[in-house]
C-alpha cells in the first residue's frame, strides 16, 4: 500500500485515481458539514471510509461523485464514476437484470452488438452471467447490488463509489459482496471507495480513512484503524 509517497526526486510513486484536497461542504452558511478534507485513493486499490453516524461519509462520497457541489476545495477523478447506493431499489430502474445493465448503455447511444457484449461481460464479472432475464424483484439484496456494480462496469467506470452497500444485507451476503468487490478491484484494476461502519469489512480493503465530525482524522492501515475504533468503543462502553 503506497499512497503517493514522495520518492527522492519528489515524484509520486503511485497515481491517485481519486484525489480531493481541502474539500469543504455546507448545507447552509452556518452549517459546514465537511472541513478541509483530503482524500487520495491510489489507482487499483480498495479503500474504505469509516466514521460514526452523521460524521459526513455519505456527503463526502456524493461530492466525489459530483452529486453535490463542494463549497471549497478540489476534486480530481481519473475515470467515469460508478455510484452504488445503500438501497439498490433506489437505483435499479428496469424490470429485468439485462435491461437494467443495458439502460445506461442505450442512453449513451451505443450499437446493439456492443451493448449485448458489454451486458454479458459485466454480468459475468459479478457472477450473474445466468441472470440476464431474471426479474429484478426476484433477486436478493446482494444480487441487486451486484447488478448495480455490473451497470457501472458496463459503462467502463473504473472508479466505484459505494455508499454503505451492505447496510441492508444479512451477514453472509455482506461478506460475499465485500469479497466480490475486493476481487473485482484486483482483477480489473478498478479503484473503489466504500463507506461502512462495520469493522469486520475492514479486512478486505487496502486502506481506510476515518472521518470524525466532518474531518479526516486518520488514514492508512485498516488493521490499525480497526484497533483504534475498537478501543474507542470500549472506552465509550
Ligand atoms: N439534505 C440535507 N440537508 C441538511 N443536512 C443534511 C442533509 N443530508 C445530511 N445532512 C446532515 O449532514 C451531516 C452529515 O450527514 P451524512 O449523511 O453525510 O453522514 P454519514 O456519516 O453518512 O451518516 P450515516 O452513517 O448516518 O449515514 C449530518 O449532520 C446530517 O444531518
Amino acid at each position: 500500500m503506497t499512497l503517493d509517497a514522495p520518492n527522492p526526486t519528489g515524484e509520486t510513486l503511485q497515481k491517485a485515481a481519486i484525489r480531493a484536497t481541502d474539500l469543504c461542504f455546507a448545507w447552509s452558511e452556518d452549517k459546514e458539514i465537511l472541513h478541509s478534507c483530503a482524500v487520495e485513493v491510489p489507482e487499483g486499490e480498495f479503500w474504505m471510509l469509516l466514521g460514526a453516524n452523521g460524521s459526513g461519509k455519505s456527503t463526502l462520497l456524493r461530492l466525489l461523485a459530483g452529486l453535490l457541489q463542494p463549497t471549497g476545495g478540489e476534486i480530481q477523478i481519473s475515470s467515469p464514476v460508478g455510484f452504488v447506493f445503500q438501497n439498490p431499489d433506489h437505483q435499479l430502474v428496469m424490470p429485468t437484470v439485462g435491461a437494467d445493465v443495458a439502460f445506461g448503455l442505450v442512453n449513451e447511444g451505443l450499437e446493439i452488438d456492443e451493448i449485448r457484449q458489454r451486458v454479458e461481460e459485466s454480468l459475468s464479472a459479478v457472477s450473474l452471467g445466468a441472470f440476464q432475464r431474471r426479474p429484478i424483484y426476484a433477486l436478493s439484496g446482494g444480487q441487486k447490488q451486484r447488478v448495480a456494480i455490473a451497470g457501472a462496469i458496463a459503462r467502463h467506470c473504473d472508479v466505484l463509489l459505494l455508499d454503505e452497500p451492505t447496510a441492508l444485507l444479512d451477514p453472509d451476503s455482506q461478506l460475499e459482496l465485500v469479497a466480490q468487490v475486493q476481487a473485482l478491484v484486483k482483477k480489473r484494476g478498478i479503484t473503489a471507495l466504500w463507506v461502512t461502519h462495520r469493522l469486520e469489512e475492514l479486512e478486505y480493503c487496502d486502506g481506510a480513512f476515518l472521518l470524525e465530525a466532518g474531518k479526516v482524522v486518520d488514514r492508512g492501515d485498516p488493521e490499525r484503524l480497526k484497533q483504534r475504533l475498537m478501543q474507542t468503543e470500549e472506552v465509550e462502553d
